[in-house]
Parts: structure tokens; C-alpha cells; sequence
């Protein structure tokens, strides 16, 4: 049985405009311990797919799927203080901007002991002591003193890591990462990423990489969804995905790579998505920026 599984996932959000499908019939599984790579441009409905899993979307969003089952539990059935048990525990997220997802008001020991203390049976003294041990765990120097840290003391990629030592707090199954790097500085990318690969194999945590960018996904995936305005449009494991792209939107952003660049000007997803481009040839960009 697989850890994660959706069938047939439709989102869609009431606008001013009229109901808007952000998400078209998607299905996907995660096994455990693999790490599955959601790859497309910005507003091909990423985001929203996984925000409906962790329960997360506001009231405007209409969920619908035919499964959508995390551990044997199905997701669709739970009330919202079955779901706060499961999330944020069992199944966590990370995002994008590490600065506005932490509370700027409190201290980053705080809100990592109120994650163990929401879900984990600690006391004062044991949630301070993993909060240290998490905090080395991720990597920060001096764990004890920046407990007192509030966010804005310390830099983009730190609170990357405050926010991964939150997400892995209680040992979750599952660790979605929404695009995690884009925000950073490219040298602290790679830090991040590497530190996200490293902990999920440690920890053999399942984990979903959302991102745009093909390197991310060379870097780190067993297994990639490709996915266009709301719907899949094709999944494959990683080295068949780079070797024998199936659709042209693949190939198109595998063209878009600056190691497959052939003229003066990178060909856009646009130039390339419509027109029945020839069969890129792609290697996978396993060096250079991300
Ligand atoms: N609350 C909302 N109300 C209306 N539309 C929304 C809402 N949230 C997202 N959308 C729309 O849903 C579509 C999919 O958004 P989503 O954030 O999932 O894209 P994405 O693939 O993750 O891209 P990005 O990397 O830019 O976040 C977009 O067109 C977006 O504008």
C-alpha cells in the first residue's frame, strides 16, 4: 500500500469571475520513503494540490478526488481536529518564503517546542532539549544560543532550516517542500537541498519536492509528475524522464535548460509547448546552479 494516494483530484476556487479549476483530475502515489519531484511552471496548479492534501486551502477552494487516503487513513472523511492530529505531525510542510512562514513575534525556540508540544507528550525540559538537537540537526551553529533567536535575526537560508528542524520535529512519514530553495541565494541552494536529501534519507521519510526547476528534480528524485495548467501530463521515473521525455511539455522544459540551449536565445515552455518540437536531446544537469 502506498503511503500517499490520490485519485482523481479536482480543485477548484469560487472568483469573482466564476469557478476557476486549478486543479484538473490529478492522481498520484507516494511510496515510503520515496522521493517524488512535482515539476511545471508557476500556476500549473503544484501548490494547490499538495495545500489540498495538508488540508490547507482556504474556504473558496472546492476539494473533490475519488481517493486521497495518507497511511491507511482516509483523508476525505477526517473533521478538522482529526486532520490537526495528523498534520504538521505525520505529514509536514515547508515553503517557499522560510521568513513569512515563521511568526516574526516569537522566538524560533518557541515555535519549534510548539510544534513538540502540540503533537509530542514532552515536558518543558525535553521539548528544550530537542529543540537544541534539532537545531544541530538541520545545521545551525551554537543550537542553544539561537533558540533565542527571533526570525529576523537570522538569515533566508537560516529560517530555511528553522523551518525543516519544525517540519521533521515529530518524525513525519511525509515531508512536503514547496519550491524550498527558490528564495534563497543560489549557494545556499544547494546547502538546502542537500540538507533536505540528506535528512530524508536518515530519517526515510517519504518526501514531495515541488519545484520548476529541472535541476532540483535531477538532484533529487526517484520519481517525477510533470504536471500543465492543473493537469498530469506525464510520470516517470527520473532517468527515463531526462532520457525519453512522452510529452512535449516535458520536452519543452527540458529544452529550456540552459545545458540544452542551441541558439543565442533559451527557447520558453510557450515557443516550444504547441509546436511539435523534435525530440530534444537532453542530459540531465547534474552541475552548476539550480
Ligand atoms: N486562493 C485562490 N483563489 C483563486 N485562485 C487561486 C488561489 N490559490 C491559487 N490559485 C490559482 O490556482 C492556480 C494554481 O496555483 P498554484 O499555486 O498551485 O501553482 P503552482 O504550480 O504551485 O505555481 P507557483 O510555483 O507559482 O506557486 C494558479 O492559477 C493560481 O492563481
Amino acid at each position: 500500500m502506498a503511503l500517499l494516494e490520490i485519485e482523481n483530484l479536482v480543485v477548484e476556487f469560487d472568483t469573482a469571475q466564476g469557478p476557476f479549476r486549478a486543479v484538473d483530475g490529478v492522481s498520484l502515489k507516494v511510496d515510503e520513503r520515496e522521493v517524488l519531484a512535482i515539476v511545471g511552471e508557476s500556476g500549473s496548479g503544484k501548490s494547490v494540490s499538495m495545500l489540498a492534501v495538508m488540508g490547507l486551502l482556504p474556504w473558496t477552494a472546492k476539494v473533490r478526488a475519488d481517493r486521497m487516503s495518507f497511511a491507511g487513513t482516509d483523508l476525505l472523511k477526517l473533521d478538522a481536529a482529526e486532520r490537526r492530529k495528523i498534520i504538521g505531525k505525520d505529514m509536514a510542510m515547508i515553503f517557499q518564503e522560510p521568513m513569512a512562514s515563521l511568526n516574526p513575534s516569537f522566538t524560533v525556540g518557541f515555535q519549534i517546542e510548539e510544534v513538540l508540544r502540540l503533537h509530542m507528550h514532552m515536558d518543558r525540559h525535553q521539548r528544550r532539549e530537542r529543540a537544541i538537537e534539532l537545531l544541530r540537526l538541520v545545521g545551525i551553529p551554537d543550537p542553544a544560543e539561537r533558540l533565542n533567536s527571533y526570525p529576523h535575526q537570522m538569515s533566508g537560508g537560516q529560517c530555511q532550516r528553522v523551518m525543516i528542524a519544525m517540519a521533521i520535529a515529530c518524525n513525519p512519514k511525509l515531508l512536503i517542500a514547496d519550491e524550498p530553495t527558490t528564495a534563497l541565494d543560489v549557494t545556499i541552494q544547494k546547502q538546502i537541498l542537500d540538507l533536505l536529501v540528506s535528512l530524508q534519507e536518515k530519517y526515510g521519510m517519504a518526501l514531495i519536492m515541488i519545484t520548476h526547476n529541472m535541476g532540483v528534480v535531477a538532484e533529487t528524485a526517484d520519481r517525477v509528475i510533470v504536471q500543465y495548467k492543473g493537469r498530469k501530463m506525464e510520470e516517470a521515473d527520473v532517468l527515463t524522464l531526462f532520457e525519453n521525455p512522452k510529452s512535449n511539455y516535458t520536452r519543452a522544459l527540458l529544452s529550456a535548460l540552459p545545458d540544452n540551449a542551441t541558439g543565442d536565445r533559451l527557447p520558453t515552455v510557450s515557443d516550444l509547448i504547441f509546436e511539435q518540437a523534435a525530440p530534444a536531446v537532453v542530459t540531465p544537469p547534474m552541475e552548476g546552479p539550480l
